[in-house]
């Protein structure tokens, strides 16, 4: 066999530190594998082997460089070949379900495809491809042909399309498979190929392998496997066997398992499976000696030697580092997005009933007068009982309007919160984990897969809320005003963008654990809100609290809705009028009752004698005017508090009671509207800085 290069691994140790909290805890160090040691030669079909909890994975994952933390000893490669092109396929690959094999298929071709032009040191025409077809400039026709082959090859035309929800177990083994195939990558890794596949299956996705390890493709593949039956274990090139100590016990061929064990004075019984009876050896169910004398042995075969002329690097050098063209992954990303939102129909019904059908619902429940209260005095501008009387309702009657438009207005709010993150935190995980996988297998890059993403969700992020806020706003006649309502639009717009980059970063966050990731939302809003002024007023916070909520967006978007709904002379000139006429009619009364109280007193000869009488006289006359306009500016100030509706600025003009309550006034609204655009960055920063941290360390 011509063996064109070859990884060996030397004295390999893993050790597990554990967390923080187990060492204070006084929990050891685990040491998983302990300085193993073996080869892997190109063109083979190696296995690696061993009891549950050996550390096959383990040591599957170090070869491809997913696990360094803990690592010590090397990954060297010799051989002539400058570059390698790994492909790692895990135990449970991720799919995108509502893909068929053949669209899967077709991105994946066409991104990898883009990525083989770019990097032309390492590009060639595909092998899978028969001569009569191999005009690559003719894209639709070279990627319509390697698929053809892979699906040949593979064994899946039959279902090429169906879609991938509806494959078998094995079909999807061989679909993994045929993913990274379209790339004809060097080296094929896979974690346990043949788990949940019965034993025909599993011989069939085995001898798949081994075909392309000898026929068309230059292809060499490592993978783990638990038993193989007889039949099965014949296909490999190569074994290596672990202890459940996580040391090697055997490396070489399958043919060569019974001579080794007779070698070291154990003998596999007549029609036993060699592959069972190895790993019952290195689980230790035939004593320790065995074991020892096995890793013995194996440690003194172990001999490395590495011809002069060979190019020796380490593996983690010569892997690929390709760099990726953007504008055509993005393309490509966007376009599968975009594909993505509209077949999860889950997901799009749910994106549906939350913005357009809770609209109408809403409006309906709430009636279409609840945002015609603005909060402003409801006098009748006359002064009289049955004014004071009439006016003590309608402001009661008044206020409770603005307390229900106020409610409408924050379920609105944690609506389209609630709504896109949840929503974007499903949707997150299902693309980050494909993502995860295809970018170690070098697909395409971050900025790609993130912009794409982002970008095929922005409808989401503007339509739907859209049509949400104008069913509401106009069927609950809010102000009808058209710069209220396009600032109105535009808060929540902004609210809805923070949320979707918080329903990325809880599901990149928590990318592994969904049930987390849900749970983090509701856990996100309430905190928001209860920093945002609506649960607790801010003016009662401590305050640190309060320095705190000034770093919450939600308190920037209640304040803002607040000021564009009940502030900038809400209450029009009628109100005003009404007022000034009311405090004028009263002032007029004040008065005239001063000025009969004034001539009674100038009457009576005894208040001619009384010094005090004389002063207090005086006194009224000479404020008559100021004490009168004050007295009535207070009284009717006091009926519109008691009223329980409107109050006035310092200028004396009557403003809605609600921004008052909130403590926001007029000028506040520009600033609110740049402190959310500044949040809307920051938290789209911060997710794209989340998603690459933790996508390098999965
Ligand atoms: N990060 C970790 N922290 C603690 N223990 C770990 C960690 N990773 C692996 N282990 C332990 O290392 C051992 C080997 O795990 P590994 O998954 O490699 O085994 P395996 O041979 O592939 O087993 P199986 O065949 O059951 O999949 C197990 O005991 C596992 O619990």
């Amino acid at each position: 066999m011509d063996i064109k290069y070859s990884i060996f691994w030397t004295n390999i140790r893993y050790v597990v530190k554990g967390s923080w909290i187990d060492r204070k805890l006084g929990r050891k160090e685990k040491e998983i594998l302990k300085s193993v040691s073996g080869r892997l030669n190109s063109g083979q079909l190696t296995a690696i082997m061993g009891p549950s909890g050996a550390g096959k994975s383990t040591l599957l994952e170090i070869l491809v460089g997913i696990r360094r933390n803990g690592v010590h000893g090397c990954i060297m490669y010799e051989g002539r070949k400058e570059k390698l092109d790994i492909a790692f396929i895990p135990q449970n690959d991720t799919y995108l379900d509502v893909f068929t094999v053949n669209e899967t298929l077709l991105f994946a071709s066409r991104v990898r495809f883009a990525t083989k032009l770019n990097n032309d040191e390492y590009f060639s025409k595909s092998l899978l491809i028969g001569e009569e077809n191999d005009d690559i400039n003719d894209g639709k026709l070279y990627h319509m042909n390697v698929i053809k082959n892979v699906l040949n090859i593979i064994g899946l035309e039959h279902v090429q399309d169906t879609l991938v929800k509806n494959l078998s177990g094995g079909q999807k083994k061989r679909l993994s498979i045929a993913q990274e195939l379209v790339s004809q990558p060097d080296l094929l890794v896979l974690d346990e190929p043949t788990s949940g596949l019965d034993s025909t299956a599993a011989f069939k996705c085995m001898q798949l392998l081994k075909n392309l390890t000898e026929q068309r493709l230059p292809l060499t593949v490592l993978c783990t496997i638990h038993q193989p039956n007889p039949k099965t274990f014949n296909l490999f090139d190569k074994v290596y066997v672990l202890s459940n100590q996580g040391k090697c016990v055997y490396e070489g061929s399958p043919q060569h398992l019974t001579e080794r064990l007779l070698m070291i004075g154990a003998q596999c019984p007549k029609f036993y499976n060699p592959a069972d009876y190895i790993i019952e050896v290195a689980a230790g169910e035939h004593g320790t000696e065995i074991i020892e004398n096995l890793i013995e042995f194996h440690k003194t075969e172990t001999m490395v030697t590495i011809p002069i002329d060979s190019h020796l690097a380490t593996l983690d050098s010569v892997k690929i580092k390709p760099n990726f063209p953007f504008v055509t992954h993005f393309i490509h990303l966007f376009l599968r997005s975009c594909a993505l939102y509209f077949r999860n129909r889950l997901l799009l019904s749910l994106r549906l009933f939350t913005f357009l059908f809770s609209a109408f619902f809403l409006a309906y429940l709430f009636g279409s007068r609840v945002g015609t209260a603005s909060g402003c005095p409801v006098l009748d501008g006359t002064l009289s009982p049955e004014m004071a009387e009439k006016a003590m309702k309608a402001g009661i009657a008044e206020a409770k309007a603005v307390a229900d438009n106020m409610a409408l207005l924050f379920v609105s709010v944690f609506l389209l919160i609630g709504g896109a993150l949840f929503t974007t935190t499903i949707a997150v995980i299902d693309e980050l984990r494909a993502f995860v996988k295809q970018r170690r297998n070098n697909w395409y890059g971050l900025w790609s897969f993130h912009f794409g993403m982002l970008l095929s969700d922005l409808p989401n992020q503007i339509i739907f809320p859209t049509i949400y806020i104008v069913i509401v706003y106009v069927l609950t006649n809010q102000a009808p005003e058209w710069w209220r309502f396009s600032n109105f639009l535009n808060i929540f717009l902004l609210l809805v963008s923070i949320a979707y980059s918080l329903g990325m970063i809880a599901g990149t966050v928590f990318m592994e654990n969904i049930v987390a990731a849900i749970f983090c939302g509701p856990i996100l809003i309430i905190i928001a809100a209860l920093f945002s002024g609506l649960v607790v007023r801010i003016e009662i916070m401590p305050k640190v609290l309060r320095y705190i909520s000034k770093l919450n967006f939600l308190r920037y978007a209640v304040e803002g809705i607040i000021i564009t709904i009940y502030g900038y002379e809400r209450c029009d000139k009628d109100v005003e009028t009404k007022v000034t006429s009311m405090k004028q009619m009263l002032m007029g009364l004040i008065a005239n009752i001063l000025t009969i109280v004034d001539r009674e007193l100038n009457g009576e000869s005894d208040y001619e004698n009384n010094d005090y009488d004389k002063s207090l006289i005086a006194n009224i006359t000479s404020s008559r005017e100021s004490y009168v306009k004050d007295m009535s500016d207070a009284v009717v100030r006091a009926i519109m508090a008691g009223a329980g509706a409107g109050r006035e600025d310092e200028n004396g003009k009557p403003i809605s009671r609600i921004t008052g309550f909130f403590g926001v006034d007029d000028n506040d609204l520009h600033y609110c509207i740049l402190m959310l655009i500044v949040n809307v960055v920051v938290y789209k920063v911060l997710a794209f800085i989340i998603m690459q941290k933790r996508c390098k360390h999965v």
